[in-house]
């Protein structure tokens, strides 16, 4: 039996996709200790919440059984990104890091977890969908970018778990030249638009379908960053890159809020969600407008590649459109390009929800130990 090779692993960020992760992690942990051919002691060595931190010195590993109670109970204070990056930087062994957070420090500092050969996996859309220059510094450190650092995947920031950028990676780099990418690429919006207005009438009201699409583990860890159009925007941001598009930031194109403007200066998600209610009737307007029409209102994005164009906001369609149709948090992606021709390339499923989210992050860490081993 050849010798095990150890690699660390450490989390930063423990909510509904951050916990789902740490459980993959742990079947995924015991499945690679016993592979007969490259056995792989994978190591949890670093956990951390907003406020509280778990890790050991001497890098000796945190139980993934019980992680949960080591970190509540623990009375360290929280590092800083570069002090995690100098703490990740020395340990013996290879280090991936698993953003887990919606944190903008954190993924402001993957440039310098990169350089220090410490690679990154992660569902945060903040490090790939902000200024262009964060985008460009991260792949120049990344070892699979220009650079000689550490490996840096991020599927889950599209699509959840959905096989989105991996797709239009392997077309772009098979030579098929991306004409349009356009459909539905927020689970959130999807599950609202798809409950508050489904086909054939029905349906709650608006605001009790977002405090619910927030229990489910669908939302940003703050609604609003939903309803704005943001959190698609980011999407469609990332997407623009990876065809060739230098779109500056997800403020540099067209996006439709659904915020009404009198709850703009709501100080917190929670007064937000609190008044929401006062604003369904708009929502039904809107509902009853469409239906006199035969149709349904989505919230949709698209990017013309050819034309440079970006755009995110509702839209009204057919009953029998598949965008219509879609259930519960789905998300529909379709790629038109030269080689596909006027029949799309179609990917379809749940774009939200912790599963469905972390199965991309734990995809992307057996990427990374591919390219590690
Ligand atoms: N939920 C989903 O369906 C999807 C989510 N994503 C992305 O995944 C990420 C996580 O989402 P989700 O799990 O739903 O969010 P949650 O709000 O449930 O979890 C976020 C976690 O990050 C922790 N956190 C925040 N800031 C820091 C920090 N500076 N240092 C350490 N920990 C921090 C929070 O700590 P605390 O526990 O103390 O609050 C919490 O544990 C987000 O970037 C989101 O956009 C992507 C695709 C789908
Ligand atoms: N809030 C997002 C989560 C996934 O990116 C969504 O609803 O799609
Ligand atoms: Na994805």
């Amino acid at each position: 039996m050849p010798a095990a090779r150890q690699i660390f692993v450490a989390v930063i960020g423990a909510g509904g996709v951050g916990k789902a992760f740490l459980s993959q992690l742990s079947q995924l942990t015991k499945r690679l200790s016993s592979e007969p051919s490259t056995p792989i002691n994978l190591a949890l060595i670093y956990v951390a919440r907003s406020s509280k931190v778990f890790f050991n010195e001497d890098y000796s590993p945190i139980s993934i059984s019980s992680w949960e109670s080591d970190l509540a109970s623990s009375t360290r204070t929280v590092p800083s990104p570069t002090q995690i990056a100098d703490y990740l930087s020395k340990a013996p062994a290879s280090v991936i890091l698993v953003d887990n957070t919606s944190n903008e420090d954190v993924a402001n500092a993957y440039p310098l977890f990169l350089g220090k050969k410490i690679s990154v996996v992660t569902p945060n859309k903040k490090g790939f969908s902000s200024n262009l220059k964060l985008w460009q510094d991260i792949f120049k450190a990344a070892s699979n970018g220009t650079g000689s650092g550490g490996y840096v995947f991020h599927e889950s920031t599209v699509g959840a778990g959905l096989p989105v950028l991996s797709t239009l990676k392997d077309l772009i780099e098979t030579g098929d030249e991306i004409v349009k990418i356009e459909g539905v690429f927020s689970g959130t919006m999807s599950f609202l638009f798809n409950s508050f207005m489904p086909v054939g009438g029905g349906g709650g009201s608006f605001s009790a379908e977002v405090t619910k699409a927030k229990e489910l583990g669908y939302t940003e860890p703050d609604p609003r960053d939903d309803l704005n159009g943001l959190d698609v925007a980011r999407k469609l941001t990332i997407l623009a890159r990876i065809s060739g598009l230098e779109i500056e930031s997800p403020a540099s194109f067209p996006v439709q809020s659904l915020i009404p403007n009198e709850l703009e200066s709501c100080k917190s998600g929670d007064e937000f969600m609190k008044r929401l209610p006062e604003f369904d009737g708009e929502m039904d307007k809107l509902k009853q407008e469409a239906a006199k029409e035969g149709k349904v209102v989505r919230f949709v994005g698209s990017i013309d590649v050819a034309e440079k164009d970006v755009k995110v906001g509702l839209e009204k369609f057919d009953a029998s459109h598949p965008i219509a149709a879609l259930k519960g948090s789905d998300n529909i992606i379709s790629f038109y390009t030269k080689r596909y021709g006027s029949n799309p390339l179609i990917i379809q499923g749940a774009g939200a929800g912790g599963d469905a989210t972390a199965m991309g992050v734990t995809a992307d860490l057996i990427k990374v130990l591919r390219l590690l081993l």
